[in-house]
């Protein structure tokens, strides 16, 4: 590396000989000291020394050096150090960032001059720091001959305001205040305005936070202006002999219309924070100074070198943004800098809350403005407040505020409604003023007689004047010399198409080798015709692709749903996918590849690519002839062989003769062949299909499967029926056994399920019984002729559930004894013992049941009736109904009134206290 550098410099060294002055940055010259020793410059001048670290000064001398020049001013910015401790102010003795002039100019030793007149400045601020640091600092007199700022009342101005800075407490953080970069961005604008060419307004800032604020400000405006080189012709224009107004110069006219655009306000306007503008200078300067907060502190605004530099880069107008008594406040008893030069300002009536505009177009016209919005409201266009009271060129009134930019309106878009008439109609024009009228669009009825013949109605009156410009749209069909198609056509296109048929558009309708019917325009097939022409004969149309479905039906009955994949000649009646039926030819085909030799594949075949070409093919394709035993290279085959033998091309792309595919596929068991004395074999018919499964065929030199080949179509088909069957077969059975597994598991779940869902039915069954039983307690509420009914119900669907429960436990039993019971077993032997348990049982409650309804059953149901009803007691006499069912008559106990039985129907009661037939007293 060190070599490569070395190389480097001794290129470098040459130029730099030649040079009478080099210029370099003082990082420069640090990082190339073997180049600067080299070069070893007699005089070294230091440009802003006392920005200069002295080590980095140090740096810049080699041994020879005799003179050296060291320019600065000592009262500005010191150079930087990042160490606080490190710097005079911190008063520890190291005083890093005071440079070699500083120290030089303070020993006194040393050969000074100053610089005592400036020319920067006009005297109004140059005085601010005359009075404060450079006592006697002269301005020379070209600064007094300065304009006053344009669109301003005064070149020097204080714009106090009350608004609170942003940003964190801390003073090492940097601050920001969001309404002062707003009326920063608003003055800068209305500067622009005012003429101020781009980098000539420069917003200054202490701060890199309020510096972002300002960006983002000043990006949303825009202003209409000259470029600036435009601006400096008008200006010769001005400045010329002929004293002439400039307004009046038809140039400058046409330079407002072709330079003046609209741009950016941030691309006209140069933001820099203080610290980075050491050394530089503008116009017209404006000051963000930020700080205005509630502990008093200004921070490093207060530092006496940065104030310096700050109020000395206005060359015709400052304005400084700011909080007065702030800045008074924040400064301590040592350094008063701030309240002497508000002093000044204050006693020069410089320091306001309102900055005061001066109108270009009305002189006198003051707008005081003293808020950001101001500029919006008072003057939004530059001017002042007031309509702009000039006319346009077209002698429409301007419809703007008072504008400063484009005096003279060429670039005014006037909207007024357009005044001028077209000529020579006469008729008005419907655009706006500042549109180009154009062609006459207003709509004439006619009719109008057309050169072709049509006549025609509406039409825009300029189409009118000029009848052979219409474009007649009127239909009319044309026949055409080549297709023979009459195909419907605007008029006006006519000639066109007779000219070019093959701009068709009917449909072909040839019918195609798929069998298809062409279905692209005529004039689509025909040019594509003309494009494959060789020759310059007439040709024959060319189709493109088939777009239809294949549409066949499968040999499952289904139907092809491919893209059409054609039939080719000596088409296959079959359905696709079924053997094909199609006879195989066995000559070579006699089209031609497309580097004009002739295929060399078997008629049939799609003709490959011209890499297998025998003339011009890849010399690295080989030919297998497995009968042969040989391979040999493509280009080595003559046409004489491939008469007898044609080629075929796998998909694999290998390539083998005809005779090797035949064999190996079997194609003597597909086809019946005849085969003459000189040994030319003839397929005749197609064989019958052989029953046995015939296996898929591979490329012998890469086993890549064979298909796709149409002359083996039977024969690969055949195979691939055969292959899909083994393949069903297979898959079948698989699933079949997977089924059986899947069934089995479920057989012996149910089986397991079924154990314990029997014994739970049969539970509940036995259970109902009980459950029936506690019910009757309830029936002491019911209405006598209820109970003997429910009593009958009662034992119905006692008996039921003791059925039921009997034939779930004998189906308990009779599985147990089907599928195992005991340890280990999916029948677990409690479930078996509790059904024979349960079944045991059931006979004895049956028994029980089917008594008549006992005596103590009887004692029971009376209580009841009696509970509910206690004069019954006393009174009431039990009776039974014909058919023997039981009744009771309260009262007296003797039939007084005739009913019938709830049970069946028959009269009970009587009257007379006599019963009714068939009616008997009962001892309940
Ligand atoms: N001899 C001169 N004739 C005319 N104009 C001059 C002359 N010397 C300086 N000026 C002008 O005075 C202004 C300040 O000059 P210059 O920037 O060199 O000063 P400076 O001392 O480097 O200022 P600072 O250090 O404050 O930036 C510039 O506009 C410059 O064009």
């Amino acid at each position: 590396m060190l070599e490569v550098r070395e190389a480097h410099d001794d290129i470098s060294l040459n130029v730099l000989r030649n040079a009478s002055v080099v210029g370099m940055t003082t990082a420069g010259v640090a990082s190339n000291q073997m180049l600067v020793r080299a070069l070893d410059p007699r005089i070294v001048v230091v440009e802003e020394a006392a920005e200069v670290l002295e080590a980095q000064v140090l740096a810049s001398l080699a041994p020879n050096t005799q003179h050296l020049i060291l320019i600065g001013d000592h009262e500005q910015l010191r150079p930087k150090s990042e160490s606080y401790e490190l710097t005079a102010e911190a008063g520890l003795g190291y005083n890093l960032d005071i440079s070699m002039f500083e120290r030089l100019v303070r020993v006194g030793d040393y050969p000074v001059q100053t610089l005592a007149t400036q020319r920067r400045m006009r005297p109004e601020i140059s005085k601010l720091i005359r009075t404060t640091i450079y006592p006697s600092l002269e301005d020379h007199i070209s600064t007094q001959k300065y304009p006053e700022v344009m669109g301003m009342q005064q070149p020097l101005f204080f714009w106090n305001h009350n608004y609170m800075e942003s940003g964190s407490d801390s003073e090492t953080r940097s601050k920001y205040n969001c309404e002062e970069a707003v009326m920063a961005a608003k003055l800068a604008k209305y500067l622009v305005q005012q003429g101020y060419r781009s980098g000539e307004v420069t917003i200054l800032t202490p701060y890199l936070g309020q510096l972002n604020q300002l960006r983002r400000e000043v990006s949303k405006f825009s202003v209409c202006k000259l470029d600036d080189r435009a601006k400096d012709q008008l200006d010769a224009l001005q400045d010329g002999d002929t004293g002439r107004s400039l307004a009046a110069e038809p140039e400058a006219q046409l330079h407002w219309r072709q330079h003046s655009t609209t741009t950016a306000l941030s691309g006209a306007v140069k933001f820099a924070t203080i610290d980075n503008f050491q050394g530089e200078e503008s116009t017209i300067i404006i000051l963000s100074l930020v700080r205005h907060n509630t502990h008093g502190t200004i921070g490093f605004l207060r530092a006496k070198n940065r104030i310096n530099v700050l109020l000395s880069r206005a060359k015709h107008g400052m304005y400084i943004l700011g909080n007065a008594a702030m800045l008074r406040q924040g400064h301590n008893a040592k350094a008063k800098t701030w309240p002497q030069v508000l002093n000044i300002l204050e006693e020069d009536d410089c320091l306001g809350n309102e900055v005061r505009l001066v109108c270009q177009n009305h002189p006198n016209t003051i707008t005081p403005i003293s808020t950001a919005a101001d500029f919006d409201l008072l003057a939004c266009e530059g001017g002042c407040s007031r309509q702009c009271d000039q006319r346009l060129p077209c002698g429409h009134a301007c419809q703007r505020a008072c504008h400063v930019d484009d005096l003279e309106h060429q670039t005014d878009t006037c909207r007024e409604p357009c005044p001028r008439l077209h000529d020579p109609c006469q008729h008005a024009c419907p655009k706006l003023c500042f549109e180009k009228c154009g062609e006459c669009n207003f709509i004439v009825p006619g009719p109008f007689k057309l050169p072709c013949g049509h006549s025609l109605t509406h039409i825009p009156c300029s189409s009118s004047q000029d009848l052979s410009s219409v474009k007649c749209k009127e239909t009319v069909d044309v026949t055409l010399e080549r297709c023979k198609h009459t195909v419907p056509c605007p008029c006006h296109k006519v000639q066109d198409l007779k000219d070019d048929p093959g701009k068709c558009t009917e449909t072909c309708g040839a019918l195609l080798d798929c069998g298809h019917t062409c279905m692209s325009a005529c004039g689509v097939c025909h040019n594509q015709g003309q494009n494959n022409r060789t020759g310059g004969a007439e040709t024959s149309p060319a189709h493109p692709t088939c777009q239809k479905r294949c549409d066949r039906q499968l040999f499952c009955g289904h139907t092809c749903d491919k893209p059409c994949h054609g039939k080719g000649s000596g088409s296959c009646q079959l359905p696709c996918g079924a053997p094909c039926d199609k006879m195989p030819c066995n000559e070579r085909c006699k089209k031609l590849l497309k580097c004009g030799h002739r295929c060399p594949v078997v008629c049939g075949e799609p003709c490959p690519g011209r890499e297998f070409c025998i003339v011009c093919g890849k010399s690295d394709k080989m030919v297998m002839d497995l009968i042969m035993c040989e391979e040999k290279p493509l280009t080595s085959c003559t046409d004489e062989e491939l008469l007898e033998d044609p080629l075929v091309v796998l998909p694999c792309k290998h390539v083998l003769v005809l005779s090797s595919v035949d064999g190996i596929l079997e194609l003597d068991s597909f086809y019946y062949s005849i085969t003459s004395a000189s040994g030319t074999k003839t397929w005749t018919m197609p064989a019958p299909l052989q029953g046995e499964h015939q296996p898929g065929k591979s490329c012998p030199q890469c086993r890549t499967p064979i298909y796709g080949l149409f002359r083996y179509g039977r024969s690969l088909k055949k195979r691939a029926i055969d292959m899909a069957q083994r393949t069903f077969l297979q898959d079948s059975e698989g699933r079949l056994r997977k089924a059986e597994e899947v069934l089995s598991t479920a057989e012996a779940a149910l089986i397991e399920w079924n154990g314990q869902a029997l014994m739970a039915a049969a539970k509940v069954e036995a259970g109902c019984i009980g459950s029936l039983a506690r019910e009757k307690s309830a029936y002491r509420t019911l209405e006598l002729p209820d109970v003997d009914h429910l009593c009958a119900h009662i034992r119905d669907v006692q008996l039921h559930a003791l059925d039921n429960a009997a034939q779930l436990c004998d189906k308990a039993i009779l599985l147990a004894s089907k599928f195992g019971s005991g340890s280990g077993a999916m029948w677990p032997q409690s479930t078996l013992e509790e059904a024979k348990a349960l079944l045991e049982q059931l006979p004895h409650y049956k028994a029980r049941l089917e008594e008549p309804s006992t005596k103590r059953e009887l004692q029971q149901i009376r209580s009841a009736l009696f509970a509910a009803d206690p004069l019954l007691a006393y009174n009431g006499h039990a009776y039974t109904c014909p058919n023997g069912h039981t009744y009771f008559i309260g009262d007296c106990g003797g039939a007084v009134q005739a009913s019938h039985c709830p049970e069946c129907g028959s009269a009970i009661g009587g009257s007379h206290h006599r019963l009714a037939a068939g009616n008997r007293s009962t001892d309940f």
